[in-house]
Formats: structure tokens, sequence, C-alpha cells
């Protein structure tokens, strides 16, 4: 995109993003027309409300009328917030420029931030102060954090005429490709979350083996802290067939790079995960030039398919035969290779 002709506000926009996230920044600024800024601005704005949800210094009865009022400082001109201490916190500190991007984009697109904004900061609330329980809630979670974004990014390809109305109209594929991105962060990141006294792994999955989340990194506890792994790895490989389905719908090739390349990462980044006692020592990521291989390839159906198949195959090839899972996580294998 060319900067120098770019109004200093919406330059400003494009340096938070590539401040603010090394995954999205590049795919997002590859879109084409008019969704390139929609779809920078729809991070933006949900970047700042999850650095509201993520601030551990925010106390709750401050922090839960904010996530619920966020979406109406879109329309505001002066609001900002200078008391975060997260990483992302100038997000906050200058959402003036932000807000005023917002209202520079076609109305429709308004719309769709708007409304995605508010059922996720609506949701974001019931999680503050207790962790997923059962699988159910666990996928609810992810639903308001990462399912919304899917559902939002979906309407957004259909409004630009660029994507076909089915694409954003078939809300549980959408959610499905946000299910197993959010699944893989929050597998990966086990230590950096539970350190922070953060349990998003569900307790139907770690109750089995202990009182609390942060037992599971107990050396003692590595076999049943393994078992625990390859259950919720086993869970997000059933996003899978979703995935697949949904990105098989997609005709825009700028719209089809950006929403493969989180896919592939994600599903590499799972294999490297599996039966790994390593994502219990430290975050476990996939090397840079794996990364670097696999962006340049995720750019037709065929070449997703056959990097899904590869990683599904490793995986298969590592299924430990007394794993707790095992018959679950055969099948879902199994059911992976057909449709690769
Ligand atoms: O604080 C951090 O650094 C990580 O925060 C995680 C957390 O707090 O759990 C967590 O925060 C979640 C709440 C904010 C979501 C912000 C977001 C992310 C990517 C976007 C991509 C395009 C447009 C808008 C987007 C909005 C996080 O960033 N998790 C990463 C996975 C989120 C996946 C979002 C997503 C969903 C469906 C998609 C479909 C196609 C392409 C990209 C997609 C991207
Ligand atoms: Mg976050
Ligand atoms: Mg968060």
């Amino acid at each position: 995109c060319d900067f120098s002709t770019m109004p200093p506000t919406r330059r400003r926009c494009y340096e938070f993003l590539k401040m603010t996230s090394r995954s999205f920044a590049a795919v997002i600024q590859a879109l084409e027309g008019d969704l390139r800024d929609a779809v920078c601005i729809f991070y933006l704005v949900l970047r700042a409300l999850d650095t509201v949800e993520d601030d551990m210094t925010i106390p709750i009865d401050v922090k839960v009328p904010m996530l619920k009022a966020f979406y109406t400082h879109l329309r505001e001109s002066d609001w900002r917030f200078m008391e975060s201490n997260e990483k992302d916190k100038m997000v906050l500190e200058e959402f003036p420029v932000i807000a005023t991007e917002f209202q520079a984009l076609a109305p429709i697109y308004q719309t769709v931030i708007s409304d995605i904004c508010q059922q996720m900061g609506e949701g974001m609330t019931i999680y503050l102060d207790q962790s997923p329980d059962s699988m159910d809630d666990w996928n609810e979670y992810c639903h308001y954090v990462a399912g919304l974004v899917g559902i939002g990014l979906s309407r957004l390809f259909s409004a630009s005429a660029m994507e076909d109305t089915v694409v954003g109209e078939d809300t549980r594929l959408a959610n499905s490709m946000g299910l197993f991105l959010q699944k893989t962060n929050i597998i990966r990141d086990f230590l950096e979350d539970v350190l922070q006294e953060r349990e998003f792994w569900p307790k139907e999955a770690w109750g089995k083996y202990g009182k609390k989340m942060l037992e599971l990194s107990r050396p003692e506890k590595r076999g049943d802290a393994v078992a625990c792994l390859n259950e919720l790895i086993t869970n997000a490989l059933h996003h899978i067939p979703d995935v697949l389905t949904y990105m098989s719908r997609l005709r825009n090739q700028s719209i089809f790079n950006f929403c493969a390349i989180p896919q592939v990462m994600a599903v590499a980044t799972l294999e490297r995960c599996y039966n790994n006692p390593a994502v219990f020592a430290g975050v476990v990521k996939i090397r840079k030039g794996e990364a670097v291989k696999m962006m340049m390839e995720a750019t037709t159906m065929d070449s997703v398919k056959a990097i899904f198949s590869h990683f599904t195959t490793h995986i298969k090839e590592r299924i430990p035969p007394n794993d707790p899972s095992v018959v679950t996580t055969r099948a879902i294998v199994d059911r992976t290779l057909t449709l690769t």
C-alpha cells in the first residue's frame, strides 16, 4: 500500500498493526481494495478490546463496564484509556486515531465491526472471573474471542462482494476458522498463561489429573500432562473438516492467502506440540524457515490440503498406543487424511 498518499491517521493505524501483530500484519496488508483498511481497523479495534481483557491490573468492577461499553467508543472522537500496563497499550492510548479511521469506513463495514465488538466485549465479561470448565465452555470462550472474528471477517468478505454471500452466511464454518486458531494458541501457551494465573485449558480435561492446572507442570505429572495435551489437540483437530470446507469456497486470491496462512501455521504448531513434554517447559514455536516455506506454498487449495495431510500424517505416526485418546485421535486423523 502507498503510505505516502495515505492520510496521517490511516498511516498511524498501519504502524499500530505492524507493532501489535507479527503474524497478521503482513497478510492483512496484502488484502485487496477497501477490504484492506476494513480488516486493518477490525484488527486494531479487537486488539484494543483484547488488551483490556488481558490487563490483569484493571480491577474487575472497572473492566466489566469497559468491555460492555467498548463498541460505543467507536463513534466517539475522544475516548482513550491511559492506565493500561499491557504490551499493546498504545492502541488504547491512541484510540481516537482508530475511531477516526473506523468512522471513515463504508457504513456496512462499520456495522459489522461494531456488532462483533459489542458481542465480543459482552462475551469476554462472562469469563473474566471463571475459567472454562466443560469442553462446551471452552468452545463458548473461543467463540467469543476468535469465532466471532471469523464470523465478522466472513461478513466483511461478502460485503466487499469479493466473496459469495454464502461465505458471510455460514457462521458455523466461520466460527470453526477462529476456534482452530484460538485453541491452538491456548494449547501452545500453556506455561506462559498458567504462570500469569490464567487457566484457559478446560477443567474437564486437566481436572482428571490435579486440583490446579499448574500441577500439570510438575515433573512427576509429565505423563498425565502429555495425556491432557493430546486430548486437547485431538479436540482441536475436529475443526479441520470445517476449515477445509470454508477455504474451498474462497475465490479471491488475497483473501485465500489471508485465511490459509494462519491455518497452516496452526496445524504445524499442533503437530509440534503433539505428545511433546516441551509444551510444559516453554513455548513451542515452529522454526522461522519452516513457517516462511509454508507461507509461500499456502496459495492454492491443493497445496493447503497437502500441508494439512503432511502434518496430520506426522501426528498419526506419533500416537502413543496407550494414550487415553488414541481411538478418537486415530479417527479424526484418518478422517482428515481422506479429506486431504
Ligand atoms: O494478546 C495477544 O497477543 C493474543 O491475544 C489472544 C488472547 O488474548 O487470547 C487472542 O485474542 C483474541 C481476541 C482478539 C482477536 C483479535 C484478532 C486477531 C486476528 C484478527 C485477524 C484479522 C482481523 C481481526 C483480527 C482480530 C488472539 O489474538 N488469538 C489469536 C487467534 C485469534 C484468531 C482470530 C481469527 C479468527 C478467524 C480468522 C479467519 C481468517 C483469517 C484470520 C482469522 C483470525
Ligand atoms: Mg490477548
Ligand atoms: Mg485475551
